[in-house]
């Protein structure tokens, strides 16, 4: 008999960070949430934003009061970090009262429990906020991802882009970037229909994904039918040869195109571009050479890579 997968085992156990300085207030917590739950604990402020830095949970629980510094800093600290940012802060408390309670939420935290807890209070708590976060990373998620392709979005890789440069001017490494453009794209559309079109389209952003080996390389939808890739410490040399891969992959996929005057399948052109990084990060010139590259590309005849002069 077969048997629908349950998604309850699959999922992975939301993480909680418990912090507290009294064992008997952490075992209280660590007992009520283990079973389903993956669950750290920490009895400092340094411990606590250690733990947050290093293991990212999904939500913390926080004493107000620590011996080396208190809850307050720890939340304002854990808000003003990139990494820490977006995990719910739940402050737990023996001394409660509004004063307090405001301060808390103004730093940052999204609750307040009183001690001594009640569990069931406690769990339907800490259950509605981790489901907030995970709906809040699921949209974070979608806003950087294309919709019709699933790589990248433009905004993301804008934004990797910049991160990139920026940490290659500072190792004096090179970055790559190859445009890529859909080999008259316009005739496919309508000789088969713009249905058919965007299934092309899925298909070459597959063949791009697969044909990209690292993992810190990133595809990224860049409008219509331009997608790029982003080759983090490449040489032009380098790029030149991952940017030959992806046009025999996408040759290789074997898409009917007879109206195409550059092959009988559909095809790619190529334009690559290599610099040295950018201390501003500002991506406009290597994307300029990349599309200067590409309309070479396109000009001796498509179904090509060219890198950009002086890359
Ligand atoms: N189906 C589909 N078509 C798209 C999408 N985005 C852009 N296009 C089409 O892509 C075509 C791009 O055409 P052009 O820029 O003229 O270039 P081309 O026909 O690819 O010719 P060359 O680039 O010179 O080889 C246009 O017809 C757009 O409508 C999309 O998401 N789906």
């Amino acid at each position: 008999m077969s048997r629908e997968p349950d998604s309850t085992l699959d999922a992975p156990r939301p993480r909680l960070l418990v912090v507290d300085d009294q064992p008997l207030n952490i075992q209280a917590l660590y007992r009520l949430f283990a079973g389903d739950h993956q669950v750290f604990t920490a009895t400092t402020a340094a411990q606590a934003l250690k733990v947050a830095n290093d293991q990212r949970p999904d939500l913390i629980l926080l004493d107000l009061e620590l011996p080396d510094d208190d809850g307050l800093s720890v939340c304002r600290q854990l808000k003003a970090q990139e990494g820490t940012r977006d995990i719910p802060v739940i402050f737990v408390t023996a001394h409660g009262n509004v004063e307090v309670e405001t301060v808390g939420l103004e730093a940052g935290a999204v609750d307040f429990i009183h001690k001594p807890i009640h569990p069931p209070m406690v769990r339907a708590r800490v259950r509605t906020h981790l489901t907030l976060k995970h709906q809040a990373d699921a949209l974070r998620r979608m806003a950087f991802i294309d919709g019709l392709t699933g790589l990248h979005n433009r905004r993301a890789l804008d934004e990797r882009l910049q991160v990139e440069l920026r940490h290659a001017a500072r190792q004096g490494d090179s970055v790559a970037v190859a445009l890529v453009d859909v080999d008259h794209f316009k005739r496919y559309n309508d000789q088969y229909g713009h249905l058919a079109g965007d299934e092309a389209l899925r298909q070459v952003a597959a063949a791009l994904q697969r044909s990209m080996l690292r993992p810190v390389d990133m595809a990224a939808r860049y409008g219509g039918e331009e997608m790029v890739c982003l080759l983090p410490q490449t040489e032009a040399q380098g790029a030149q040869a991952v940017g030959e891969r992806l046009r025999a992959a996408v040759e290789a996929l074997a898409l009917p195109h007879p109206q195409s005057s550059a092959a009988p399948v559909l095809t790619i052109s190529v334009g690559v571009a290599a610099g040295r990084g950018r201390v501003d990060g500002d991506p406009t010139a290597l994307l300029q050479a990349a599309d200067q590259a590409l309309y070479e590309a396109k000009r001796m005849g498509r179904n090509r890579v060219v890198v950009a002069e002086g890359a």
